[in-house]
This record gives C-alpha cells, structure tokens and sequence, in this order.
C-alpha cells in the first residue's frame, strides 16, 4: 500500500476509516486535499467500492482531473469512472438525465452571467422601469442571492421580509422581475448557473424516487473546500448522503472567501449538529510552506474573532522572512516585482512556473502586466477575457445553442441578425411579444412568421428558420465536430471573418478556427462517453477562469486574483496593491464580518507559497482615471513584525542588476538607485562576496564584444559571455559569471574588462 506511506498518524485516520460521516477542518496546507484524494483511491483499491458508487465534490474542474490523476496512479484506467467535478458540472449532467421531472427538455441551455444579465436588461426594459436604479448586475446578485437560499420567486413575493428589504434599497420591484426572469429562463428552456443548484434541490424534493436512485449509486459523498459551500449546495449534499451517511468533507474556515456569493461558515457549524456520530480530524502540520509563512499567517488569522482556534505549524525550514516592497507608484510596483522575480529565478535557477502573483480585483494586473512585458518575462492570466467569451466565439456559440435549442432567447436575440440579415431588434421585440400574447414559443412564432409580420423582414425570418431547420438536422446525423463546422460556414460567420483581412479579423477567424479544433479534441478523447455538440456545450459553460488555462508553454508567471489561487501553492508569491481601500477592499471595511472576511481572504494569499512571500504597495496609484495618495495596508500590521523585512534586493546582486533589467530608465537609473536606497532598511549585501578587482582595474570599450569572449565584472568577477543582444539601443550582453552565474548587462552601465585578445 505505498499510497499510505507519506500520510502522517491524523491523515491516515482520515483516508482510513471510510465508513460514517467524517469531517477534516484544518489550516491551509496541511494536506486536506491530499486525505481527500488518498481516501478516495483507498475506497477503491482496498475496500473494493466500485468508482461509479463514488461523488467527490471540488472547487474547480482542473482540481479534480488532478485529483482523478493522483487516484489513477493508485487505482488505474477504473478513476475514470468516478463521479468527480465541480457541484455545477456535476449535476447539470443530472438534471440533464432528469430534465422531463422538472418539465424542462434534456437539451436545456445554461445562460452564462451575461445572458443572465443581457436577459435582466430586457425584463426592465420592457416594464418600463429604470435601468439606473434596477442595474442587471445588481438585480441579478439579489436574484441569485435568493435562489443559494433556496427562495423561490413565488416564496420571495410572498415573504414581507424581502419585500421590506427590497423597498429600503429603493428597488421594491425585484420580486416582480425575478418573477419574470424566472419565466422567462423556463420558457427559453434555459438555466442560469445557480438554477443548476435551485433546480437540483427541487428535483430531489419533489422526487423522491429519483432522490433514491442517486442516494444508492452515490454511496460514498466527498466535497473539498467545504467553507465555501452554500446552503443549496450543503442541502443536496445532506440529501444524497443521507441513506449511507458516508459523508467526508474537508475544508478550513479561516479560508472561506465566498461568503459574498452565499458561502456560509455556518454549514461547517450545522455539520456537527446533522451528523451524530461524526468523526472528526485535525490536521496541524503544515507541509507546503516554511516556519516564517506559517507563522506570518498564523498571526494574522488570529485577528480574527470569529474562528475556529486550531493550530499549525511545521516542520521544514524556517526560510527567508517574508519581503515587503514599497514602491512609488503603481508602475514602479510592477518593475519591481519584474526585477525581483527575475533575480530570484536567475539566483536559485528557479521557472517562471514556480511564480505566482497576486491581486485582489483584475483590474490591477494592467501595470504588473506592462512590467512583465518590459521586462521579457513571460507570464498568463487567469481570468479576465477569456477564449470563451471573445465575440466571435460567443456568436459561434449562439448558433450551436440555438440549432440544439430552438427555445434559447438569449442566443436567437444575439445571431438572429448576424450576419445582417435586415432583421432589426424591433421586430425580434415584435415576435417576443406575440409569442406571450398568443401563449406559444417564440419558435413556433418564427416557424409561422406570415401570420404575425409581413414584408421583407418576415421572408428574412423566413430563410432564417429553414437555414437552423437545415443546422438541427446535420446535429441529428453528423458528429459534434462535422456539425459545427457546417454550421460555422453556412451560418454565413466564418465568411465574414474570412472577408475581413484586418489583423483583428484574421485573428477572431483563427479562434473560430481554434473553437472547431476544441470540438474535435473533445470528439476524439476518449474520457468523454457523451459526444454530443449538447454535452460539449455544456462543458465550456461550466468551466470556471482556472479551467480555462490552456496555454501550451508551462514556464510562465501566473497572474491572477487571490480568490481564483485557493488551494493552489506557488514557490513564490507575490501579493501586490497591498494598500488601504485596495486591499482590504473599500466595499469591505463596514462591518466586522466584511473585513474578516476580507482578512481570510489575506490568509489564503500568504499560505499559497511554498518559500517565499513578497507583499508590495504602492504610495500613488491610478484609481478610476485619477492618480491617488495610498497608505500601506492594515494588513501589514497585522503580521508580526518579526517574520518581516522591509528590503527588496536579494544576496549576490545590487542595484546594476535592477538597472540592467529596466533600460528605459536611462539617465534614471540614479533614480533607481535612490528608491532602492529609500526601501532598504537592511544594509548592503555583504561586499565581502563580491569580486575584488586590481588596483587598476580599468573597463574596456566594449563595443567589440562578443560571445565567448572572457570578461572580468568589478563586482562579479571573471564571466563568458554567452549572448549578445545588439538591437536597439541598450546593447545587452548575458555573462555567465563563474561565482554569481548568469546576468544579463547593459553595456553602457556594466564595467566589465575583457580579457580576450
Ligand atoms: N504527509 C505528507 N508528507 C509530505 N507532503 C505532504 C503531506 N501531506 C501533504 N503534503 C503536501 O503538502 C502540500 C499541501 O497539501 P494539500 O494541498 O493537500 O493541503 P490542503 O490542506 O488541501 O491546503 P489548502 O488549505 O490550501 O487547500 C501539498 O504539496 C502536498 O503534496
Ligand atoms: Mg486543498
């Protein structure tokens, strides 16, 4: 059983003893993950459960194809048929099976946020009221807010309590426009992303045997990151394992990050009270990070009141304290954090892979994003923009959603006049309207258009209905790919974006092109038993901004903001925009609650490094158009001042390296210097390292210099040069230095006497 061998005494009670309801909290790091993991592969290798017995609820799906990864090692090709994937993924793939319960067709669409939103839009246009005071994003975080409650539209009118809230908030008609919104979602057969969750529990309310079924297949119930659950989420978990009452959760409430989007610590408290004979486990050792993060982030998170009080602690090095950067501005941060990134890899021949930084809201990565550029250091986001959203690849996708189901409002408003076919939104307004009126779909509206419009736009509508007519039937014959591509190219979009032959066209053609190739990767792998452009379609739906990391070169810095990074580890960490207002958030300083929340959220950054973390803040920032004073974050203060310093050069290099990294500072490198000056509060690296020249140590004119020639540096020593980089201006040369190793130099700043003839 060599899986058990690197579990310590508390973990193996947690893989162990599989049978009961089981529940591990414990702090970051600990091996939560791993029990998780091992416990599964141990159901399956020594209890000899079958896989499709076994639920395990993640976070993200990248987290459970790693986790089905580890279990295969154990267990072989058999992981393959665990029930494993994020709660929505999960059970979309149930209530697809089970869609005719709920009156819904297997072949429902999930709106996406924007759907939701662009549909919210609508309703409040259409009622006449006012898009400033009823936002979509704002009604649509009231609406899902009520819906992780389990509320349903017809409890929310009910129920005078939100009814009250809703008229002190001076928006007293969100109950009517959930109530419209969920009409209409239902009559586009359509599901928002918290529907999969509502919609789930209603099944497994109103049905029970269908309830039953899935409580005998899923004998064995696992969820990860269990503080960020939400009520729905907790229910239909308690549900399921409530036959068997095998139920293994694992979490750590000093990291629940959600509760803005409904998370609620309080299940991890009822859990105790559900579950009689619940077993449960503390984990303290801490195995990814040194003593100083460790403790750092101990003494941080005890400033919290509200906390379950457990210990961790470790027993790897103490390492190097954690490194606070102070820069002047925003800008200057990013070339810091680029200069410290890239003497640390130089140092300990570390990848850019091994770095990760951090931000509490996406708009921050602009300036770091610029520093990295600057500074040649490769890097992705995750986040932000993705693939999936760009618009050709939305209006793609609009035309498969919309050929699948021919109910899906969002996606016919969005391709019914693209390419332009002359039908306006007043007339798609037109067929909407007399769908309702005459209570019938508004694909049947479309199919009869003669008899509600006339005239040029109603042949339009016409043809349009005979061309998805045409699409349905090459999804009905063709496989998920064949049928995509006709559809890309008959659609009419793809010759658009052919047609157009500026970059931006030639690009958005290359990623519809990039979209067929997904599909086809999804036909031929082998894992997916359901091959249909349906079962795809959801898949992407369902992916979240981690999943959707498809960059082929691995040695990148990772950029991404510190809610997306949980339960992730980095050996470096780079937490930047460490300000007041910033961070904590200025939308979180109102309350206690908010600004615990807001210190977990802070705890989660600091313990995803392994060996190193650097905080860095700015004094001036670029903030909605206009430059701002900042103050160091609260947070800093809340570390103990002994696991910090206050420096921002590493051991073996000084302030040439960090000019050699910025050339366009050019006549400012003195100014370099002084900033650099102004941050150390450590004296100088030890000059004792450094090279010792002769007396008449004098630099040559380098202008002749080439690679292989031997070279002697006034502070590094003797070096080969390997490189030279003749472009532009700033001539650079890569010196691998006998003592110091690689450096790239500036030649018009570096000393260096060749000693070539
Ligand atoms: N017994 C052990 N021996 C050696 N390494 C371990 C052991 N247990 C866990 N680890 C390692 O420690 C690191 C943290 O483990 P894991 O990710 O499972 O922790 P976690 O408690 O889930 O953390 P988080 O709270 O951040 O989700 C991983 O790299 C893991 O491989
Ligand atoms: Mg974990």
């Amino acid at each position: 059983m060599d899986y058990l061998k690197n579990l310590n005494e508390p973990q193996l009670e947690g893989v162990m003893n599989t049978e009961g309801p089981c529940m591990i909290i414990a702090g970051a790091g600990s091996g939560k993950t791993r029990v998780l993991t091992m416990r599964i592969a141990h159901l399956i290798k020594a209890q000899e459960v079958d896989p499709f017995n076994i639920l395990a609820l993640t976070f993200t799906n990248k987290a459970s194809k790693e986790m089905r990864n580890r279990i295969e090692d154990v267990v072989g090709h058999e992981a393959r048929n665990i029930w494993m994937g994020t709660f929505h993924s999960i059970f979309a793939r149930i209530l697809r099976a089970e869609a005719s319960k709920l009156g819904y067709p297997s072949n429902f669409t999930i709106y996406d946020t924007d759907d939701s939103k662009s549909l919210i839009k609508n309703i409040v246009k259409e009622k006449g009221l006012d898009d400033k005071v009823y936002k979509p994003n704002t009604v649509l975080n009231r609406i899902s807010a009520a819906k992780n409650r389990l509320v349903s539209w017809q409890e929310y009118l009910k129920n005078p309590i939100y009814r009250a809230d809703d008229e002190s908030a001076m928006k007293p008609e969100v109950g009517n426009i959930y109530q419209a919104y969920a009409d209409r979602c239902f009559k586009a057969s359509a599901m928002d992303f918290d529907d999969l969750l509502f919609n789930t529990n209603v099944l497994f309310r109103d049905h029970l045997d269908v309830l039953n079924k899935y409580q005998q297949r899923f004998r064995y119930v696992l969820v990860d990151e269990f503080q960020d659950t939400n009520l729905s989420q907790y229910l239909i978990t308690k549900k399921l394992a409530a036959v068997n009452q095998n139920i293994c959760v694992v979490g750590d409430d000093a990291q629940s990050i959600y509760a803005f989007r409904g998370a609620d610590i309080q299940n991890i408290l009822n859990f105790e009270k559900d579950y009689v004979d619940l077993r449960v486990i503390k984990l303290e050792q801490n195995y990814r990070s040194t003593q100083n993060i460790v403790d750092a982030a101990n003494s941080v998170i005890n400033k919290n009141r509200a906390q379950l009080k457990k210990k961790v602690w470790t027993e790897n090095t103490p390492g190097e304290l954690i490194e606070v950067i102070k820069a002047s501005s925003d800008n200057e941060e990013g070339k810091l954090v680029a200069s410290n990134i890239f003497e640390e890899k130089m140092h300990h021949q570390l990848s850019y892979e091994d770095f990760a930084i951090l931000y509490r809201t996406n708009s921050q990565s602009r300036s770091i994003e610029e520093a990295l550029r600057r500074a040649n250091i490769k890097y992705k986001i995750i986040g932000g923009l993705s693939f999936y959203q760009r618009k050709e690849i939305k209006d793609i996708l609009s035309y498969l959603r919309f050929a699948i189901n021919q109910q899906d409002e969002q996606a016919l408003r969005r391709i019914i006049n693209l390419p332009k076919r002359g039908i306006g939104p007043a007339s798609v307004d037109k067929v909407v309207v007399a769908a309702y009126e005459h209570d019938i779909t508004i694909w049947e509206v479309l199919e009869n258009i003669h008899s509600f419009l006339s005239g040029r736009t109603a042949n339009a509508i016409a043809d349009f209905v005979t061309m998805i007519k045409a699409f349905k039937l090459e999804i009905e014959r063709k496989d998920a790919f064949e049928a995509a591509t006709h559809i890309a190219k008959n659609s009419g979009i793809l010759r658009e974006l052919y047609e157009d032959k500026t970059i931006e066209g030639l690009n958005r053609y290359e990623n519809v092109q990039e979209l067929l190739n997904a599909i086809k990767e999804y036909v031929d792998n082998e894992e997916n038993e359901d091959k249909s452009l349906g079962a795809f379609l959801q898949e992407i739906a369902l992916l979240t901004s981690v999943d959707q990391d498809k960059s082929e070169d691995n040695d990148l810095v990772t950029l991404m903001t510190i809610h997306m990074a949980k339960g992730l580890e980095f050996k470096y960490i780079y937490v930047v925009g460490m300000e007041e207002d910033l961070f904590p958030s200025q939308m979180m300083l109102s309350s206690r609650a908010d600004l615990e929340e807001e210190r977990r959220l802070f705890y989660v950054a600091i313990t995803r490094a392994k060996i190193k973390l650097c905080l860095s803040y700015a004094l001036n920032r670029y903030r909605f158009g206009r430059l701002k004073n900042c103050e160091p974050s609260r947070f800093l203060e809340d570390i103990d001042p002994k696991y910090i310093k206050v420096n921002r050069l590493q051991k073996g290099s000084d302030a040439l390296a960090f000019d050699q990294l910025n050339p366009n500072h050019g006549t400012g490198s003195q100014y370099a210097r002084n900033l650099v000056n102004s941050v150390r509060k450590k004296p100088a690296p030890n000059p004792q390292h450094y090279h010792k020249p002769d007396k008449d140590f004098a630099p040559s004119d380098t202008s002749g210099l080439a690679e292989g020639m031997k070279v002697e540096h006034a502070k590094f020593g003797f070096g080969v040069v390997t490189m030279m980089d003749n472009l532009g201006a700033n001539k650079k040369a890569k010196v691998n230095f006998e003592k110091f190793g690689e450096k790239t130099l500036l030649l018009s700043f570096a000393k260096l006497k060749i000693h070539d003839s």
